[in-house]
Order: C-alpha cells, then structure tokens, then sequence
C-alpha cells in the first residue's frame, strides 16, 4: 500500500502536470492556428506579390511589344516617306512604284491592315491596296495637325472608324513634304482594332485578366478580357478612381489593386506602362484568380490541417481529461481507503500499543518439505515486553525456539492448527519461571499467520483458588450448620430428656396421619396413657429417679412400636402413641399387653426395684369421631376412665 502523504503529492503532481499539458495542448492550437494564420496571411502576400510581379512583367512585355510594333510601323511610313521623297527628286511620282513599295511594307507587317498616302489635299491617291472609291480625310484632325507642322513627328491617333474600311482603326500617320518642304499629304497605315486585340490572345492569362490598351489620352484602343465579353465602348476615358491616383502618383507606370471595374465589375490587380515615345498606356489587370486559388487551396489544405489538428488535439485533450479525472476519482477512492486504513491502522497501533495484554504477532516457519517447524515473532506490544521480560528488540524478527532458547517452539502444534485452520482457540497455561498464569488467545488473520493475546489471569487464578478455599470452608460451615440445625429441630420436636417426639411434633404429625388416614380410609387409633401415682416415686426417690422411671417407660414404649407408630411424651408423665391401621381393639390389646410388661418390669433403684404401672384411654377414627381434638380429648376421657376405675388398666372410648 502508498503511504498516504505519497498518493497525496502525487494527486497534487498528477494535477499540476495535467494543467501544464492543458496549457501545452491550448498553446499548441493557439500557435497551430496562429501560425497557420500567418501561413496563409504570408502566402496572400506572396500570392499577391506575384499577381504584381506577373501584371507589371506582363504589362511591361505587352508594352514594348507594342512599342516595337508601332516602332516598325513607323520604320513602314518613314520608308514610305523616304520613298516619296526619292521619287519626288526624280520630278515625278510614279504612283504604280510606290503603291509597289507600300504594298511590300504592308506584307512586312503582319498587323497592319494597310498603309495609304494622301496628296496635300487629303485625297487618299497612294496606297497598299488599290482604292476603287474616292476617299478625302483633310478634315481629320491628324490630317490638319501634320499638315500645320512642319516639324511634327509620327503621329498615333485615338481610335478611329474608318471611312474606307468602316471598321474601328488605330491609324499611325507621317507628314510628306515636298522637295522644298511643303506639306504634300500624309503616309498613315492602320491596325484594327479587333485584331488588336486578338492578337492579345497569345498571352496565356487566366479567365478574368485582361489586357487594355490606351492612346495617350487614355481613350480605349484594344481590350481583351479572357473568357469573358469582350465588347467595349471605344475611345471610352473611363478609367477607376484607383488608375487614376497611380497615374497621377506615377504617369509612366504602376501596380494597383482596382476595385470593381469600371467595365466589368472585376477585381483585379493591374500594371500599366506607358510607352516613353508614343504615349500610348498597356493596362494589364490579373484578376489573381489563379494565384489566390493556389493560395485558397493552399488555405483549405492549412484551414482543413488544422481544423483536424484542432479536433484531434481537443479530443486529445477531452479523453485526457476524461482519462484524468477517472483517474483522480480512482486516486481520490484510494486516499478516501487510504486515510480510512491509516486511520485504522492508527487506531489498531494505539489499541495494540496500549492493551493491558501481551500481543504478539507471528508467522509459521516451514522447512523444504513445508512442514510448520517454528515461527517467527514479527511484533510484539508493550504489554508483551512488560509480561514477559522480553524486550522488542530480543524478540522481533527471532524464531521462537531461538528466542525461548528450547527445540521446539512452545505451543507449536496448536498454533499450527489455528495459522493452517483460521479457528481461534484459547487456552490457559501456567508459567512456573514467570510465576503468573496466562489465558492465551489465538487467532489466524491469514494463512501461516496467527496473532496471541497473553491474558494474566495471576490474579484470577488466585481469587479463583481462594474462592475455591473460601467455598469449602462455608461448605463445611454450612454442613456444621445443617447437623446444628438438625439437633435444633430435635430439640425441637423431640423431648430431651426421653428422646420421644414432643407434643408438637405430634400434633403436626397427627394431623397428617389423620387426613391420610380419612384419605386411605384405615383406622387410626390414639392411646394417651399416664404413669400411676408418680408424684410418690418423685417424693420418695428424688426427681432424677423420676426420670429414669420416665426414660424406662420410654423405652418400653419404643421398644413395642411398630414402624409407622408415633410415640410422643405429651407432657409431665403423660405419653401418646398413635397407630395407624389399628381398630379401637386391636390398639387396645396391644397397649394392654405393654400395660402388663411395665407393670411386671419394676425400674430398679440400685438394689431396690420400684414397681410403676400405667394408664390408658383409647380413641380411634373412624368409631370415636374424625376431628383430632375430639379424638384427643376422648383418648384422655377414656384414660381418666381408667385413673377413675382403679388405674393400671386401659379403657376404650365410648
Ligand atoms: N421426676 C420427674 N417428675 C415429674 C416430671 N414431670 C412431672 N413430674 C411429677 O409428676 C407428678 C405428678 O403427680 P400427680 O399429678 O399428682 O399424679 P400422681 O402422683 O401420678 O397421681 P395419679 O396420676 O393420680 O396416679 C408430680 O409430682 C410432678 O412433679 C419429670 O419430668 N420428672
């Protein structure tokens, strides 16, 4: 079993590192999700940063391929122009060579939908096709800015729906002079607008981006929005609010992030560049869709990651917390059996230290064989040690053979019994060398085990031996009293001096004998009978001579009694025998014949005899009556009777 402070400090260590991989679990999900957070947050801005890399690499890549496109355009009209300087030096335009010369710039430059020349006038009289209709354009403004500037370079027009084509043209224009410097017409070629921007299709861009070409007053010349509707107002100047800060912070060129559209409500990054030497502005927008899809993919995975990080762990965390608190319910059951065992054990050492008997605790001793051969003292209380001289430390943890110092541990096969058995036994045993008598108590609380509880019964053991003493003393004391008692109740009942019955031994006496008498239905018969003239043998031989006259008669009378008769000295020299199943004759007979014995037995006086006789009366139940007083009375009637008649005789009742 854990000691009790243990299990504490361990529940208290449980909790502590229970909270710390709580706190460890949260931190982990707040820095999972924060990380993640700042993952995605990072990955937007690269995302971000590369949608701005790709439009303004993009924008700048558009921008000059423009540019060289316009470039060589241009290089196409001052051909042209070169050309319609030479043949003007010659004296004479030969407008079959120069329609040659213009036709073969046009097949040079694939988007060019053609290039014509105009005479000063603004006929359109030159050309790489051959124009079966009359055209003028001296009233376009690009005719008349050339044709009031000498000086003026190649000129980029807004978008234009042409009048020979009838199609929306982005029209590129040089001025011819004459030899000596004089406006001649203008050289112009034209690019559609259309295929403009279908040549804008070979960017490989993302449903969504767009490309959107300017002239340099930003009116709108190509746009190309992939996968979605093209269509747009030409010229148009629209331009978001957002373009128009950048262009005002940065003319030449700029990343931003548009709002909506101004024209298809999208969302976009854009990168426009303005081409240094013909003004002209690519505008590429990336909608970014494809780099915040990589980067919303991106997201999921992380949100999803985790989303599953965050479950796992919290169920984790929940099933630890489940686990734990099982756990401390486990651990608080056990402190709760712990404290009570301690308690328990508290109290059984407090009860084992301070019991007035000896204990000692033992276990059996085996051989190889596992025969019982000894035991071993595990503990003992100080009772024990008080008891029996021992002291703990001789004892404990000794075999009893080794600590009694004898060859076979004393009480061996009884405590055998009861460690192998379970059933307790008590026994006394006397301990001569100790001088004291124990009641020894054994008990097994387990298998091989067994505890003794030495019970000094010194004390009792001698009470008991002096009770012992004590009872046969008051035994003999009562046996002495019982004989006392006994004599008492002779001198009770009997008469001292003739050692008969007394008169009230027999009037209890004839009580019963009457009633049995009445019950058995036999006679019973009294005879009262008197010494005659007695007072004389007093007078003349003294009173002591009286009473050996009276223990003599007594003796005659005892002497011819049957068993069942009762013979009682009734008072002074009066004696009454009563005599069950007797008739009124046969009692007299029989008290007759004694009369005669005594009358012929003279009591001797040293050498002189004196004669005594004696009297009688006779009353029997049933014939006298059945009350014994009356039967009483008529026996002492009927001796008077006899006094009466003479004495020495017996007389019946009537
Ligand atoms: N020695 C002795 N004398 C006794 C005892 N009890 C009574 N007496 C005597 O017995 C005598 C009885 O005398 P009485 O009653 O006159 O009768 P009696 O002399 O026998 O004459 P009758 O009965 O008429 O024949 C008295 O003298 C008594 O003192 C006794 O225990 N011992």
């Amino acid at each position: 079993m854990m000691p009790l402070d243990n299990t504490n400090s361990r529940t208290s260590n449980l909790r502590v590192n229970r909270n710390i991989l709580l706190i460890a679990i949260v931190v982990a999900i707040i820095s999972v999700s924060g990380l993640t957070y700042f993952a995605a947050l990072y990955l937007y801005q690269q995302a971000q940063v590369q949608t701005e890399v790709t439009t303004r690499n993009l924008a700048r890549s558009i921008e000059q391929n423009i540019s060289e496109v316009v470039g060589s355009i241009d290089q196409a009209l001052l051909n042209t122009s070169d050309e319609f300087a030479r043949q003007q030096s010659t004296g004479k335009i030969n407008d079959h060579q120069l329609n040659l010369f213009m036709q073969r710039q046009l097949r040079r430059h694939e988007h060019l939908a053609y290039i014509l020349a105009t005479n000063e006038r603004g006929d359109v009289v030159y050309g790489s096709d051959v124009l079966t209709t009359r055209n003028n354009i001296a009233d376009r403004d690009y005719f008349i800015a050339l044709r009031d500037n000498s000086d003026a370079d190649v000129l980029l027009t807004r978008l234009l729906l042409g009048r020979i084509y009838k199609k929306w043209v982005w029209i590129f224009v040089r001025r011819l002079n004459k030899q000596d410097g004089r406006f001649a017409g203008v050289v112009f070629a034209g690019i559609f607008a259309d295929k403009l921007g279908e040549s804008f299709s070979k960017y490989q861009l993302d449903r969504g981006d767009s490309i959107v070409l300017r002239d340099a007053d930003l009116g709108i010349i190509a746009r190309q929005v992939f996968g979605r509707d093209n269509t747009f107002l030409p010229t148009d100047k629209t331009i978001s609010e957002a373009f128009r800060q950048a262009l005002k912070s940065s003319p030449m060129g700029a990343t931003y992030a548009s709002g909506a559209s101004s024209i298809d409500g999208v969302n976009r990054t854009h990168s426009f560049r303005r081409n240094e030497k013909y003004g002209f502005i690519v505008n590429v927008g990336v909608s970014g869709e494809h780099e915040f899809l990589q980067w919303r993919r991106l997201a999921l995975i992380g949100l999803v990651l985790v989303g599953f990080f965050v479950i796992a762990a919290s169920a984790f965390a929940w099933l630890l917390l489940r686990s734990w608190y099982a756990h401390e319910r486990n651990l608080d059951g056990v402190l709760v059996s712990q404290r009570a065992l301690a308690e328990s054990e508290e109290k059984f050492h407090s009860l084992f230290c301070s019991m007035s008997e000896g204990v000692a605790l033992h276990r059996l001793i085996r051989n190889l064989d596992g025969k019982a051969i000894d035991y071993e003292i595990i503990e003992v209380n100080p009772s024990f040690v008080a008891q029996t001289g021992l002291s703990r430390e001789l004892v404990v943890g000794k075999s009893a053979s080794q600590v009694y110092n004898l060859e076979v541990a004393p009480f061996l096969d009884k405590y055998v019994r009861v460690a192998e058995g379970g059933e307790a036994i008590q026994f006394e045993e006397c301990f001569e060398q100790l001088e004291k008598d124990f009641l020894i108590h054994v008990s097994s609380p387990k298998l091989d085990h067994f505890a003794t509880v030495f019970e000094d019964i010194t004390e009792r053991k001698k009470w008991q031996k002096s009770q012992s003493e004590n009872l046969q003393k008051l035994e003999l004391q009562y046996q002495q009293i019982v004989k006392l008692q006994e004599q008492l109740m002779l001198q009770v009942l009997r008469d001292p001096l003739t050692g008969l019955h007394n008169r009230r031994f027999m009037d209890e006496a004839l009580m019963k004998e009457l009633a049995r008498a009445k019950r058995e239905n036999y006679s019973l018969s009294l005879i009262m009978l008197d010494l005659d003239f007695f007072k004389r043998v007093n007078d003349t031989y003294g009173h002591a001579v009286g009473d050996q006259v009276l223990i003599t008669l007594s003796k005659h009378l005892r002497a011819h009694a049957r068993e069942s008769d009762i013979v009682c000295r009734y008072g002074g020299e009066e004696f009454l025998v009563a005599m069950p199943h007797m008739t009124p004759e046969q009692a007299f007979r029989k008290i007759d014949s004694l009369r005669q014995i005594i009358a012929q037995t003279p009591v001797m006086y040293g050498s002189i005899p004196i004669s005594i006789t004696i009297s009688a009366g006779v009353a029997s139940f049933p014939e006298n009556g059945d009350d014994i007083d009356a039967l009483l009375r008529l026996a002492d009637n009927a001796m008077y009777q006899s006094k009466h008649d003479g004495r020495n005789r017996v007389s019946l009742s009537k």
